[in-house]
């Protein structure tokens, strides 16, 4: 089946992320070993592989949470193998977490915003000198925070708090914070668990629509449905390793996934 037959964007080519020759070892361990991938602009790369493959680990490398043993990871053709966290939002990178923690008192709203904060702070002294300029930007702020949680869904539930949230509508709430900080990528980590079959829908087309908007996703999911009718392409981790690379339906029947899923249930 084609990309438009899925509704999925065809994705027009250009490296958004880059992983060169990445290596994570823990003591003796190699929780990642080797690998080198690209994701191209435009596209929803998925990352699949059974327990303990190394897929949060090579997560939180391309975040920067960790630091590689080696190799090198390029945001749009810049080196940030060795920036913190914070360097790499500010260049585009965006990353979701399997169980969100938004503040639970806080109002949806205010999560949100709060991301825009983190995002301003930096401009701290230039806004404390001009007053006028801040009051505009965080109008402007709101603005684009409700218009968020309007595109994931959740803006009747604006002004109430966090708590209310059911675990999937924590995963929408939490794709709005990520997008306060205009990603050219997004890193998404298990939409599906944990989430009911009607929020499921309502998410991977929430995922659709914004990558319809040019957003770049690397998404890890054992959802093998979600998988196969959202990713253009996919990449299978067992042992550390990249062990496969193509259509869900392609790596499906490469008989090193068969093995590595096979081995992993044994
Ligand atoms: N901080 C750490 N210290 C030591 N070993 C670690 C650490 N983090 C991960 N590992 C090990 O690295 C390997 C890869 O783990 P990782 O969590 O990346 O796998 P995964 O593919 O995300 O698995 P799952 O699908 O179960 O989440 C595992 O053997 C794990 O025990």
């Amino acid at each position: 089946m084609s990309s438009s037959e899925t509704g999925k964007a065809e994705p027009p080519g250009a490296t958004v992320l880059s992983a060169r020759n990445i290596v994570k070892r823990f003591g003796g361990l190699h929780a990642v070993n080797d690998v080198s991938f690209d994701v191209r602009k435009g596209e929803i790369l998925g990352l699949i592989g059974p327990n303990g493959a190394g897929k949060t680990t090579m997560f939180d490398l391309l975040a920067g949470s960790i630091p590689p043993t080696s190799g090198k990871i390029e945001l749009a053709g810049i080196d940030v193998s060795h920036e913190i966290p914070h360097r790499r939002i500010g260049r585009g990178l965006g990353r979701t977490f399997q169980i969100p923690r938004p503040l639970p008192n806080l109002t949806l709203m205010e999560n949100v915003m709060l991301a825009a904060q983190r995002q301003t702070g930096e401009r701290l002294l230039a806004n404390f000198l001009n007053p006028l300029r801040v009051a505009a930007e965080e109008r402007a702020a709101e603005k684009k925070a409700m218009d968020l949680l309007d595109l994931l869904l959740l803006s009747h539930l604006a002004h109430e708090p966090a708590r209310v949230l059911s675990g999937g509508q924590r995963k929408l709430l939490e794709l709005a914070r990520v997008m306060m900080a205009d990603p050219a990528i997004i890193l998404l980590d298990e939409p599906a668990a944990g989430v009911n079959a009607t929020l499921l829908e309502v998410i991977m087309d929430r995922i659709l629509e914004i990558n319809a908007r040019g957003i770049t996703f690397l998404l890890i999911e054992h959802n093998i449905d979600m998988v196969t009718r959202l990713c253009h392409r996919v990449l299978v981790m067992a042992g550390g390793q990249l062990i496969s690379e193509g259509t869900a339906n392609a790596v499906a029947r490469d008989p090193r996934v068969i093995e590595a899923y096979l081995g992993g249930a044994a």
